[in-house]
């Protein structure tokens, strides 16, 4: 038994003076009622500056209510009783079990309004029924006004704790207000067993006070110097030990007996403003020295600690106060009136509530105009369209599984109906992680130290998001596996992952969700053989399959006898899928933590909730802004990650892109552009920040001085990515909800998809891939696609892209679409293109390597609005690779692809130049 349950077996509770956002979410509050060393806790103007202002915890859920035009106040209370609610569900439990005598958060009425008797009712009512909980208690200060608001709302079924007591004769009045405010619940037949109440007596103050007066007393009057030597650090405790004595004589007596026996309980003593001030008294003194039955202290962080580590728990409370009393006629007798001292704390300690309160205020008010200043131009219509999307009870519907909110075709709304699984991912995820843990420590246990994932879009991109975010951790005492991606049929680059990936200890994931995706079947092919030579019959022990119940992959993983098959949620999309197998698995291998980053996916999902206003939604006010943005020219969502977010925008792309780029709309992602001068960007630009370090703050006031909205969001570490994943998700199903669109399916890739397929058929038969004819051609390249003014003058495929370049209009957007190996060489050529591009036209330039961004953003070039140039590039292949049985090349089934995606976007009437390179190299488009 420690020291605070021998002081609880005594009859004193220990609640704790501290609330703090961090305690809730790391488990820190939770632990400290599990472990029994506290019953309770109580919060004031004080402590909530302290949380709020000193400390960053709340600004991401302050953002969104500053989007979306709430004032400092309105984002105070959201904040705070959100706090005071989560800290109330984990009393909960002991609020049951101890018969509801301990178990209280304590929240305080506004302090401004300490001397207005009808503001205090109403406030108390209104947070009581804000906060909804049975184990709050609502603080009122005991002023002269606070009196008659306390007998009121206990009256009113509400459980008070009264505070700002320093006086016996105010304590009177306490006691008093109380009993009268059940008697006047019996008066009207209500019950009175469910009532709680605390009075605070505040005890260090006193002796703050006191002490300075006497030691001016020890300075100037010699011959009461010993008088009031001796009386250094009594008041306090002498006063609060009367305060006791006057608790034990009127719950004695025959008024409250009657009551008792109508179920009613005491209103229990409790010690606040216990710890020590004066560094020379022990550090535990306000709670040794009060320690009695039925009563209660509120310690801060250190003051438990203190009295956990050395304190000692004794009854010192009882009826006998003479030895108190004569310390309060000593001191009256050296001229310090209680009275006097008593009423200047009363005084003082509403001004220092006051006075927090309102710094407080100002604090959220500088947060919340920062925040406003994001918005930029957007500013000013945001706050009516999230009404409108409260109004229309948009984030209900969507977990109502409504599908009208985004289209009334009803094959399409058919398919929302099982798209929208995502929406619980974080707590079905739950479920099954640890089987993905258990997977991954099996293989790491046999020797597997690499990994290769085959798959394409939804499959492939949220693994490599984490693989470059968290980079390889530990499972156990061993390396985590490492994860690299394939995800192209460049044979360039499925030679360079095989290269990476020794067989021997390579374990492939074969990710697919329809299981049927034509990259992943020739990637399996080519692998399979491989692994078959290598290891024959062990090959399928380094086989693991990720996707939905009942796909052709699972039937071959199972013939194939694979080392496990994981099933994804039929319910979740590709592209939605991260928070399922899909990127659980893959993270499992890595090391990463997924009870972690599933718990902070889980906390965005509960700030996502029907039940919590619309401004407090994420996701919801994201999507806003998205929508808005879009409807008032800014669709290009320009985003800007630091490390070690980078990759983030790659996940992001396939996620807007594919969900919005449809029926001649959409959002096109802007990631990873070359960073130019602000100037040189178009009023059509929307910029996210994911900030880290602050490295980029620089960039991103001098976007904002520009004129162009910058959002922020801070992360705060990679685990932060679970949070993000959720918040994307739901700000997309918004976003496309306010621009009709329907985001859950992706019409136009199956027409790419046909095309391809059509040209490999036609390969088989005669050998030769249908190109057409070049519109230009020299020993350097040739050119395809649509007709270009001026075209047989060129000279140089330099001119040829210039002269395509003139076709720019005015908020286009420039795709790169390249079918290259994407490697550090052409990344970094191509970038310089971009450069070029963005420099010369204003316009903002995309980069996608073929045939991965077909999987992301290809279904946005063809389904979105006609404003893009597409300049498509493929290359001669210097060493192809054949796919095992298939008749075909991985080079041949890369240059379909381009040609299937070049008609595809020409049956749209698209701009669209294919360059391919014989002779020439990317420089030379320069
Ligand atoms: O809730 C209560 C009392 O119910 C407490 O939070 C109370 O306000 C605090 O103990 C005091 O404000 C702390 O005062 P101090 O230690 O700063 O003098
Ligand atoms: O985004 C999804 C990709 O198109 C791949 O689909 P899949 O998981 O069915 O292979």
């Amino acid at each position: 038994m420690n020291r605070i349950h021998r002081l609880h077996q005594l009859g004193q509770s220990l609640w704790y003076d501290n609330i703090q956002r961090s305690l809730l979410e790391n488990g820190k509050l939770a632990q400290l009622i599990e472990q029994g060393l506290i019953r309770g806790v109580t919060s004031n103007p004080t402590i909530f500056h302290n949380a709020i202002a000193r400390s960053n915890d709340y600004d991401a859920a302050l953002k969104p209510m500053a989007w979306s035009g709430w004032n400092a106040e309105q984002i105070f209370y959201q904040l705070a009783i959100e706090d005071i609610q989560a800290a109330a569900d984990l009393f909960r439990p002991l609020y049951e079990e101890s018969n509801a005598s301990d178990g209280y958060v304590s929240l305080e009425v506004n302090p401004l309004l300490a001397n207005d008797t009808n503001g205090t009712i109403t406030e108390s009512q209104r947070l009581w029924s804000l906060v909804n909980r049975p184990n709050l208690m609502i603080k009122i200060p005991a002023t002269a006004a606070g009196i008659p608001a306390i007998r009121k709302t206990i009256a009113a079924g509400i459980n008070v704790n009264v505070t700002l007591i320093f006086s016996l004769v105010r304590y009177a009045e306490v006691i008093d207000a109380y009993l009268s405010g059940l008697e006047d619940r019996l008066a009207q037949g209500l019950p009175v067993d469910r009532i709680a109440s605390v009075a605070s007596f505040f005890v260090s103050r006193v002796d703050t006070k006191v002490d300075q007066r006497l030691n001016e007393i020890i300075q100037n009057e010699e011959s009461n110097a010993g008088l009031a030597q001796s009386l250094l650090g009594k008041a306090a405790i002498a006063n609060a030990r009367l305060a006791y004595a006057l608790y034990l004589k009127k719950f004695a007596e025959e008024r409250f007996v009657v009551l008792r026996e109508k179920g009613a309980r005491t209103q229990r003593p409790l010690w606040a403003s216990t710890s020590t001030k004066n560094p020379a008294y022990r550090d535990v003194i306000y709670v040794e020295e009060l320690i009695g039955p039925d009563t209660v202290n509120t310690v801060p962080p250190q003051t438990l600690e203190a009295f956990l580590d050395h304190g000692e728990a004794q009854v010192k409370l009882g009826p006998d106060v003479e030895a108190e009393k004569k310390v309060i006629r000593q001191l009256e007798e050296l001229g310090i009136s209680m009275d006097q001292v008593t009423y200047e704390l009363e005084v003082e300690g509403v001004k220092a509530f006051a006075d927090a309160f309102t710094a407080l205020q100002q604090a959220i008010e500088q947060r919340r105009q920062a925040a406003v200043e994001e918005l930029g131009p957007l500013r000013n219509s945001l706050p009516e369209s999230v009404k409108r999307q409260e109004q229309e009870q948009v984030v209900r519907r969507i977990f109502d599984m409504d599908p009208s909110l985004w289209t009334e075709d009803p094959n399409g709304q058919a398919e929302i109906r099982q798209r929208l699984g995502w929406l619980h991912s974080p707590q079905n995820s739950r479920v099954l992680h640890r089987d993905y843990q258990q997977l991954a420590e099996s293989c790491s246990k046999d020797g597997l130290t690499h990994a290769l994932l085959l798959g394409m879009g939804g499959s492939s991109l949220a693994p490599e998001v984490l693989r470059l975010t968290f980079g390889v951790g530990r499972i156990g005492d061993q390396n985590a596996l490492d994860l690299a991606i394939l995800d192209s049929t460049d044979p360039q680059q499925v030679l360079e992952a095989a290269s990476r990936a020794p067989l021997e200890q390579t374990l492939f994931i074969v990710s697919s969700k329809s299981g049927t995706t034509s990259e992943v079947n020739a990637f399996f092919d080519y692998f399979w053989q491989q692994a078959q030579t290598t290891l024959g019959g062990k090959a399928a022990a380094h086989f693991v399959a990720i996707t939905d119940p009942g796909t052709v992959l699972e039937k071959l993983a199972r013939e194939k006898g694979f080392r496990a098959i994981l099933a994804g949620d039929p319910q979740v999309g590709g592209r939605y899928s991260a928070l399922t197998p899909f990127g659980l698995f893959p993270a499992a291998l890595l090391g990463i933590n997924l009870d972690t980053l599933l718990q902070r996916a889980e906390r965005m999902m509960a700030q996502s909730l029907p039940a919590l206003p619309a401004a407090r939604n994420p996701g919801l006010v994201l999507g806003t802004i998205l929508g808005e943005a879009v409807l008032d020219g800014r669709d290009k969502l320009t985003i800007l990650a630091e490390p070690p977010f980078e990759s983030f925008g790659s996940w992001l792309e396939q996620l807007i892109a594919e969900s919005t780029g449809k029926e001649g709309k959409g959002i096109i992602p802007v990631d990873l552009e070359p960073p130019v001068a602000a100037e040189h960007y178009g009023e059509d630009r929307l910029f996210v920040y994911f900030r880290s370090n602050g490295l980029w703050d620089e960039r991103a006031n001098a976007l904002r001085q520009a004129g162009h909205p910058v959002l922020v969001f801070d992360l705060k570490d990679a685990y932060d990515l679970g949070a993000e994943f959720y918040r994307w998700e739901m700000a997309t199903a918004v976003a496309s909800a306010i621009l009709g669109i329907n985001g859950f399916d992706q019409p136009d890739v199956q027409d790419n998809k046909d095309r391809t397929t059509r040209k490999i058929e036609e390969y088989r038969r005669t050998a030769v891939l249908d190109e057409g004819q070049p519109r230009w051609e020299n020993e350097q390249g040739r050119v395809y696609g649509i007709q270009l003014e001026g075209l047989t003058g060129a000279s140089t495929l330099r001119e040829v892209v210039q002269l395509f370049l003139r076709e720019a209009r005015k908020e286009d957007y420039v795709a790169i679409n390249a079918y290259l190996p994407r490697n550090s060489q052409t990344l970094e050529v191509l970038q310089k293109l971009r450069h070029v591009i963005l420099e010369k036209t204003g316009c903002a330039t995309t980069l996608g390597f073929g045939p991965r961004f077909l999987h992301s953003t290809g279904q946005l070039h063809k389904g979105g609005p006609d404003r893009a140039l597409f300049l498509q590039i493929t290359r001669e292949v210097d060493q192809d690779v054949e796919i095992p049985g298939r008749g075909i090349s991985f080079g041949i089934l890369e240059r379909a692809q381009a040609l299937g995606d070049l008609e595809a976007l020409l049956a749209r009437q698209r701009r669209v130049i294919r360059i391919h390179l014989t002779k020439a190299s990317v420089e030379d488009l320069i």
